[in-house]
């Protein structure tokens, strides 16, 4: 179906098709001279309909497991946590803090697992923020919407909940 010995194939990491050279071995992700767009749009329907049930990312995605390191404000529904009796930063404040932990953790200086032991305002932080798996329905939505938007592996952006701002990091 495609010119010059070349085949499409799905790249699980990446949930995207790519270019496959059965005899020169070579992968890519540009479609190949000659290819045509809509060969790879009718793929990707095909593999996905096929794979309805697969954690393949996206909507489809039954349940999610996360760890997080939870940041708490004078504002927050519970503004009290296993670290603080009575927590009173600011929440401009509770980002900072966050923000320095993020910028940790993607340097490489520090795993999330690590910071949320010991600076988690949740109490997964006595499971190195591990939440285990959830599915749709149990987590304030914010928090829902950034897990199930995150490929394994992948850490969140600071998000907001009633409990405070978070970093998410999709475990499986
Ligand atoms: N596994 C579940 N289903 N447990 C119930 C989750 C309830 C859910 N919680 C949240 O959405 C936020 C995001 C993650 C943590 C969390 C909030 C709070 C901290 O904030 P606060 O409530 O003081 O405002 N931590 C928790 O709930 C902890 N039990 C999470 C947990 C701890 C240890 C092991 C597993 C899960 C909600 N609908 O409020």
């Amino acid at each position: 179906n495609l010119p010059n010995d070349w085949e499409l194939r799905w790249s699980r990491s990446r949930n995207l098709p790519y270019f496959y050279n059965r005899v020169s071995t070579e992968s890519r992700w540009q479609a190949p001279d000659g290819v045509d767009a809509s060969v790879i749009l009718d793929f990707q329907k095909d593999y996905q309909s096929q794979h309805q049930d697969e954690q393949v990312g996206g909507d489809n995605l039954k349940r999610v497991r996360v760890s997080h390191l939870l940041v708490k404000h004078e504002g927050s529904r519970r503004p009290s946590s296993w670290r603080e009796e009575k927590i009173t930063r600011t929440k401009d404040e509770a980002l900072e803090r966050l923000q320095g932990f993020q910028t940790k953790i993607q340097s490489g200086e520090a795993q999330l697992s690590d910071l949320a032991s010991k600076e988690s305002d949740c109490s997964s932080a006595k499971k190195a923020g591990d939440l285990g798996f959830f599915e749709r329905g149990q987590m304030q939505p914010q928090f829902e919407k950034a897990s199930f938007g995150l490929q394994i592996g992948e850490m969140s952006e600071p998000v907001w909940t009633d409990s405070g701002v978070h970093l998410i990091l999709r475990t499986g």
